[in-house]
């Protein structure tokens, strides 16, 4: 399968009906080696490395250094997939700081693109200037996990009027200033319903109901890799830590047969 281009991806609502964009996350080097030989559309280096692989309670603390590391491994190991790198929180809090760190994530990892959280004016002219440097950018509103603490939670955005208008807007607002795509994090379904009918580029939704024109969820909640539910937007499909553990306790109980039958009894 040839990789996705950002025109590729642009165009992708004339056969929408036909596909839908799929995207997961990835950090490692051999989950991306696994990942490029699927039919993947797009991987995500996700800042949500910072809770899945460094066991970070938030994704406040992820830092531009630790995306570049990922996001250097993850191109590494799927060449011929789109990736998409998270700016991290603190390394894009003013325009000309959002340049140096998408500019640095972007040139050191080698990935196609750089995703920001937000659509506030200083974010839509950073969107602007990275286009025209030449760093495709995609867009990500409704439950924007840097602010969380800003936020107050994790929760569905777009439940009251006043709150689908925004969405909308900034969904616009995104479109208009150059991103290739855009992510849905947690919005009601019929208001990222509304939004994807209303932008002609793609939207790709988290627990944002099904009629987005692509979906993106968390491997590590897929695969269930920790020992906790997943968000409930994602229902697992396997549980690769339960056969992690039972697999490993079996092979701790098997050596310790062997050990102990290899050792002479004592004579007493
Ligand atoms: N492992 C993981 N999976 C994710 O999907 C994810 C991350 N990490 N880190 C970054 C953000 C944070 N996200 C989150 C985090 C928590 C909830 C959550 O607690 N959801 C509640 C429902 C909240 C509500 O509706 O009020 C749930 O029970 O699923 C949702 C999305 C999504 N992203
Ligand atoms: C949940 C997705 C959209 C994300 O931003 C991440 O994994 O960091
Ligand atoms: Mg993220």
């Amino acid at each position: 399968m040839k990789k996705l281009t950002t025109l590729k991806i642009k165009s992708h609502k004339l056969q929408r009906e036909k596909h839908s964009l799929q995207m997961l996350t990835c950090y490692d080097f051999q989950t991306a080696q696994m990942l490029e030989q699927t039919g993947i559309d797009m991987l995500l280096v996700g800042d949500s490395l910072g809770n899945v692989m460094l066991g970070y309670e938030t994704t406040v603390p992820v830092s531009l250094e630790e995306m570049k590391i990922f996001s250097a491994a993850v191109k590494r190991g799927a060449p011929n997939k789109f990736i998409v790198a998270d700016l991290p929180f603190g390394s894009y809090s003013t325009l000309e700081q959002g340049i140096e760190s998408a500019t640095k994530l972007f040139q050191y990892s080698n990935v196609e693109s750089i995703k920001l959280e937000g659509a506030f004016p200083y974010q839509l002219e950073l969107i602007e200037r990275l286009t025209q440097i030449g760093i495709p950018v995609m867009g990500h509103i409704g439950l924007t996990p840097q602010s969380v603490h800003e936020l107050g939670g994790y929760y569905v955005h777009g439940k009251d009027d006043a709150s689908a208008k925004k969405l909308l807007e900034q969904a616009i607002n995104l479109e208009k200033a150059g991103v290739f795509a855009v992510v849905l994090e947690c919005v009601k379904s019929e208001i990222a319903t509304a939004i994807t009918e209303k932008l002609s580029i793609p939207t790709i939704g988290i627990g944002a109901g099904n009629k987005t024109d692509g979906q993106v969820l968390v491997i590590n909640d897929l695969l269930k890799e920790g020992p906790h539910t997943p968000p409930k937007f994602c229902t697992p499909i396997a549980n690769l830590f339960d056969l992690k553990k039972d697999l490993i306790t079996n092979y701790l109980n098997k050596n310790q047969e062997v050990a102990k039958a290899n050792v002479q009894p004592s004579v007493h």
